[in-house]
This record gives structure tokens, C-alpha cells and sequence, in this order.
């Protein structure tokens, strides 16, 4: 292998610079020439290709967001778009192409292995920690210690006024980041969409604590279950208790990334490289109880995240 691309897709997440910075490094290592792609599958279509150096990558270690930039491109959906795609790698001489991001981006990379043979390897990047094969994604743990900082600031105020104060943080099939923060932050409840919940039984948990003596109640609630602003409402209303909502957005996926995802990063990044070099494609890189491991993209893709019961078993309890 000669020549490799890397690109980042999908939504950016903290360490994914770091992970840039170690293919860079790893395949100029080797031996190997590194071309940068960017702004994703829709910079890969215009031919948004240069050469990339060990210099390139300095200084950005500690950055969040993807020096690469990244954009959703829907003509790379189309077979079409995937052989423009193609064709462009070809005029570049890039043998085999890395893609740093979430499911979206790995189903690019499978199809454009199936259908015109380039390799592919995929790297986890997305703060919602919503693939299966691998105990974490980069950006992940930053994302999480970010609400974390948030949930403490608001527990301050939520306790001064005694009210109710309801977090609503990323994940739109996955509750990962609200789950995590939750039992870190001490939620009093945490609503995900792997867990059904039931309003009355949420209201019944806030006034018994408010008897209790609790002063504040924190809920934690996962973007894919519902708006935090309507819920706020009809809590205030059942229980007549002050409840506040407070959206976190897009800051969750900024900031510099935690010691964690770089190293994850960085482990992730230097396989994926390796994997070119031994002439594996089709595969993804992950961390299974604290290896790096490789899954062929198809089974990762098949595979259905286990729901972290006990995780939530044990925030229930702890809250009380
Ligand atoms: N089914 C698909 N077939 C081909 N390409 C896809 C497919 N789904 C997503 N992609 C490509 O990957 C990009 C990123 O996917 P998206 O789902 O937005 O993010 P993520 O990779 O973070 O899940 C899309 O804009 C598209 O170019
Ligand atoms: O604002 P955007 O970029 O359209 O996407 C928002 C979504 O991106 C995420 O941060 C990550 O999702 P992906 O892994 O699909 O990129 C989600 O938690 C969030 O719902």
C-alpha cells in the first residue's frame, strides 16, 4: 500500500483530531504517502484532496472539532455518487481510505467496499457511544465530563430555588451520554429510549423526595425521548413544584478532548493504518475491555447494542 486517505463524517466529536494526527503519523511511519480529505464523502466527490505531513497534524492533539472539517453529502448515497467517488480515489492513486465517524459513514464505507472494491477501514467517532461492537466511540468521555460540568453548575442553582431541573443532552436512538452523566451526576431520574418510563411513576419519585427532605431533583433526559421544555410544564403543573429545562446542544460536542479519547484516538488511528498495511478492508476498529480490536463492518453494523440495565438499575437505587 502507497498511498491511504482519511477522512472525518457525520457529526464531529472531540479526539477525532487525534485520531487524524495518528494515521498521519503511523502511515508516514511506515512508509506510506497520506492524503487528507476533506469536508467528508462531499469532499471526497470534489476532489478536496492534499498531501498530508507529520506537520500538518502538530498543535492539534489537544483540539476538538476535525481540522478535516466534516459535511453529510446524499449524493454519496447514490451508487452514482459512489462511483464519482471512486473514480476520484483513482485519479489520486488512494489504495485504501479510512473514515472517522458513526454508523451513517460506515454504511458509505461498506458499500463503497462491496460494490467497487476499494478498502475501507472505519474508525468510531461520534459522541453518542451508539455502536455496538466497541465499548466506547471517540468523543464519548469528553462529551460526558462537558454535561458533567453543566449538571454541577445547574444542581447550584436548582437547590438555592428548590426546583425541579431537567437535562436534556444528545443521543437520538442511544441514552449512553444521559445514562453516564446521570449516575455520575447523581440524577434523581434518568429517561432514556432503551427504558420505558412512565410520567406519573417520574412525578411520584419528585414529591415523595420533596417530603423526603430532598431540596432539589435533577432528571436527565435523552434527546430521542422527548422535549425537555414539555416536560418541564407538566411537571410543574401535576406536582406544582418549579421545574426548569436546560438543552445542552451542540456545546456537547465541543472541547478539548479528555485524556481517554486521545488515547483512544490514538490507538484507533495507528491500527486502522496497520490493518491497510496488512491488507485487511471492510473492517472497523473498536475497544473491547480495554483492547483494540477489528469487526468486519457488516457484522458491526448488524449488531445490537446491549442495554446497560445494570448501569441503570444502579442509578435508581443510589438516587434514593
Ligand atoms: N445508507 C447509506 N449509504 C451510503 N452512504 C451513507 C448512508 N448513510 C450515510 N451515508 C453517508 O455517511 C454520511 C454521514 O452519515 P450520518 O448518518 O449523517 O453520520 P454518522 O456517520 O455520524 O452516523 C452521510 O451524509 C452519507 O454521505
Ligand atoms: O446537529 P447535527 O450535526 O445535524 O446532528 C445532531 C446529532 O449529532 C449527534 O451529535 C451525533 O450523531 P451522529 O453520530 O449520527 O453524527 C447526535 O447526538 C445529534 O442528535
Amino acid at each position: 500500500m502507497k498511498t491511504i486517505g482519511v477522512l472525518t463524517s457525520g457529526g464531529d466529536a472531540p479526539g477525532m483530531n487525534a485520531a487524524i494526527r495518528a494515521v498521519v503519523r503511523t502511515g508516514i511511519d511506515k512508509g506510506i504517502k497520506v492524503m487528507g480529505i476533506q469536508r467528508g464523502y462531499n469532499g471526497l466527490l470534489n476532489g478536496e484532496i492534499f498531501e498530508m505531513n507529520r506537520t500538518s497534524v502538530s498543535d492539534i492533539i489537544q483540539r476538538g472539532g476535525t481540522i478535516l472539517r466534516t459535511a453529510r453529502s446524499d449524493e454519496f448515497k447514490t451508487v452514482e455518487g459512489r462511483k464519482k467517488a471512486y473514480n476520484v480515489l483513482k485519479v489520486f492513486g488512494i489504495e485504501g481510505l479510512i473514515v472517522i465517524g458513526g454508523d451513517g459513514s460506515f454504511t458509505g464505507a461498506q458499500k463503497l467496499s462491496d460494490e467497487f472494491d476499494v478498502k475501507t477501514i472505519g474508525i468510531p467517532g461520534t459522541i453518542d457511544n451508539d455502536l455496538a461492537y466497541t465499548d466506547y466511540t471517540i468523543g464519548f468521555d469528553t462529551a460526558l465530563n462537558t454535561v458533567l460540568d453543566a449538571i454541577n453548575k445547574l444542581r447550584d442553582t436548582s437547590t438555592s430555588h428548590e426546583r425541579v431541573s431537567i437535562v436534556e443532552v444528545m443521543g437520538r436512538r442511544c441514552g449512553d451520554i444521559a445514562l453516564f452523566t446521570g449516575l455520575a451526576g447523581g440524577a434523581e431520574y434518568i429517561i432514556i429510549p432503551e427504558r420505558e418510563y412512565n410520567f406519573d411513576n417520574l412525578c411520584r419519585t419528585i414529591i415523595e423526595g420533596k417530603v423526603r427532605g430532598k431540596v432539589h431533583n435533577l432528571i436527565l433526559l435523552a434527546e430521542g425521548v422527548g422535549g425537555a421544555e414539555d416536560m418541564a410544564k407538566k411537571i410543574e403543573e401535576v406536582t406544582g413544584i418549579q421545574t426548569r429545562a436546560t438543552v445542552l446542544g451542540h456545546i456537547q460536542r465541543g472541547g478539548s478532548p479528555t485524556a481517554f479519547d486521545r488515547i483512544l484516538a490514538s490507538r484507533l488511528g495507528a491500527r486502522a493504518v496497520e490493518l491497510l498495511v496488512e491488507g485487511k478492508s471492510k473492517r472497523v476498529v473498536g475497544i473491547k475491555d480495554n483492547k483494540v480490536i477489528d469487526v468486519d463492518i457488516t457484522e458491526a453494523l448488524n449488531m445490537k447494542k446491549e442495554s446497560n440495565d445494570n448501569l441503570y438499575d444502579l442509578a435508581q437505587i443510589l438516587s434514593y
